[in-house]
């Protein structure tokens, strides 16, 4: 079963329909502003195509977790001037999601031109677990390819060619997402692989298929739990793994070291015990920090100290010490196995990189990266946000997935509704599309 994809539907021709696109572009702002563009910038190269080839473009995306009702401090406007910038054409923005405005908006759109829905999620049905409800919202949304009557679902409408409406997801990281805009839509129209989507799958298909070796996988972050399924599944693919950041406490503590007020999972602690038990049998090397950045408190400028992680095991530093970062001798040796490998996966950073005093083992991870020859392959949002933060460019790695959640589901083997949807559009495995020569290509 394969997707569709763009130049499939470049190759149908565009111009004058209108193309709905799924983009992700939940950026982070500060002060009203978009504090980083990397999302929209690795979207626009799909819309631009789009607008070029004579598409009438409507962009739907999210933007944080509003409370399903319209919130002007999750509003898209500022990713829509930021795309505007970036595109250098106007790029409009509907008032709401699937409304009078979108509406309106959407049936007045010129050949070429580009129009933002407002934020997806201000809809309660985009995330709702009830299917009737998601479904419902997915054919207003089909419905906006329509032209003028958007009272015409796209199911019953049977389109021109020359009208009919077409879907593309290009939101990598909302693939494992179960929404109205990003999977039930899917079922509606005629759908599409975008480009961003088609490039994060090849590139992490090489971590999960036969990756050159040493491949080497740096973990860190502060989500432990959520991360030790991919443990599982990688341990038995990678040559090593490299434990920082907030979960590496977890195993520091199964091996009976005291870590005061760190960050700690303690009902995970038989879990990656059972990690370090088969990882001593063989396979895959666990790596554990040797010394650790303790601090007084969890603050920028709270005193701190080196501590080797012997020094841990009597409890000296006293309860309230906490670890925020790995300490000179693991940068050595984290930085040393990074730029052996030929391969490199890194999620997570090493220490809390928001405070300069605690940033320098994400700063050596990240330097290590840019001097290995191999495969470099960044993923989850404040990884992204990090390597930006610290001053290193994107083009200093072989890939930065914009995907966080998406790209960790994908490497622990999870299936991801946003692709099984179109995958099996592609197939016409249970599709409903309109007449047209995308519906003969999407039985094809
Ligand atoms: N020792 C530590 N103690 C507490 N927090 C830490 C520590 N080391 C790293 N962190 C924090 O981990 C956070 C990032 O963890 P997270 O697991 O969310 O990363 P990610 O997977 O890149 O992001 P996302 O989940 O958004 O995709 C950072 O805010 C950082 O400050
Ligand atoms: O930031 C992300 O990882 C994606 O945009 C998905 O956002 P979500 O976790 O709020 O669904």
């Amino acid at each position: 079963m394969t997707a569709k994809t763009l130049d499939d539907l470049l190759e149908a021709g565009v111009a004058g329909r209108h193309v709905l696109v799924r983009s992700d572009l939940n950026v982070p702002l500060e002060d009203g502003a978009v504090a980083d563009d990397g999302r929209i910038r690795a979207s626009l190269p799909v819309i631009t195509a789009l607008a070029d080839a004579g598409a009438r473009v409507v962009v739907m995306a999210h933007l944080g977790r509003p409370k399903g009702a319209a919130d002007p401090a999750f509003s898209l406007r500022p990713a829509a001037e930021r795309m505007a910038e970036l595109a250098g054409r106007e790029v409009r923005l509907a008032a709401d999601v699937t409304g009078a405005s979108a509406r309106e908006e959407s049936a007045n759109l010129p050949d070429g031109g580009i129009l933002f829905l407002e934020n997806v999620r201000f809809d309660p049905r985009e995330t709702s677990k009830d299917e009737a409800e998601r479904a419902a919202l997915a054919a207003e949304m089909a419905a906006l390819t329509g032209g003028s009557d958007s009272s015409v679902s796209a199911q019953a409408n049977p389109a021109s060619p020359s009208t009919q409406g077409a879907y593309v997801d290009d939101a990598f990281g909302a693939v494992h997402r179960r929404h109205a805009s990003v999977y039930d839509i899917a079922g509606l129209l005629p759908s599409y692989q975008g480009g961003l989507v088609s490039r994060e799958l090849d590139v992490l298909s090489r971590l999960t298929g036969e990756p050159d070796r040493p491949y080497v996988v740096v973990l860190g972050g502060s989500k432990v739990s959520d991360k030790l399924a991919v443990i599982d599944n990688l341990m038995d693919r990678a040559d090593t793994l490299l434990i920082g950041g907030g979960m590496l406490f977890t195993f520091l503590k199964a091996q009976g070291h005291e870590v005061g007020a760190s960050l700690l999972e303690e009902d995970q602690i038989p879990v990656v015990t059972e990690y370090l038990e088969r990882a001593e049998k063989g396979g895959c090397r666990i790596v554990l920090p040797t010394d650790i950045v303790m601090a007084s408190a969890f603050a920028a400028d709270a005193e701190h100290e080196v501590l080797p992680v012997e020094a841990l095991t009597s409890g000296a530093h006293g309860a309230s010490a906490l670890g925020l970062d790995i300490g000179p001798e693991t940068r050595v040796a984290f930085g040393e196995e990074i730029r052996r490998a030929e391969t490199v996966f890194w999620n997570g950073p090493m220490g809390v990189f928001e405070f300069e005093a605690f940033a320098h083992g994400t700063r050596t991870v990240a330097q290590s990266l840019t001097e290995s020859t191999g495969l470099t392959v960044v993923g989850g949002g404040d990884s992204a946000a990090a390597v930006r933060a610290l001053g290193f460019n994107d083009d200093q790695f072989g890939h930065i997935s914009t995907g966080g959640g998406a790209s960790l589901e994908y490497l622990e083997g999870k299936s991801l509704p946003g692709i099984d949807a179109l995958e099996r559009s592609g197939t016409g495995h249970g599709m409903n599309h309109s007449a047209g020569p995308d519906a003969a290509q999407a039985g094809a």
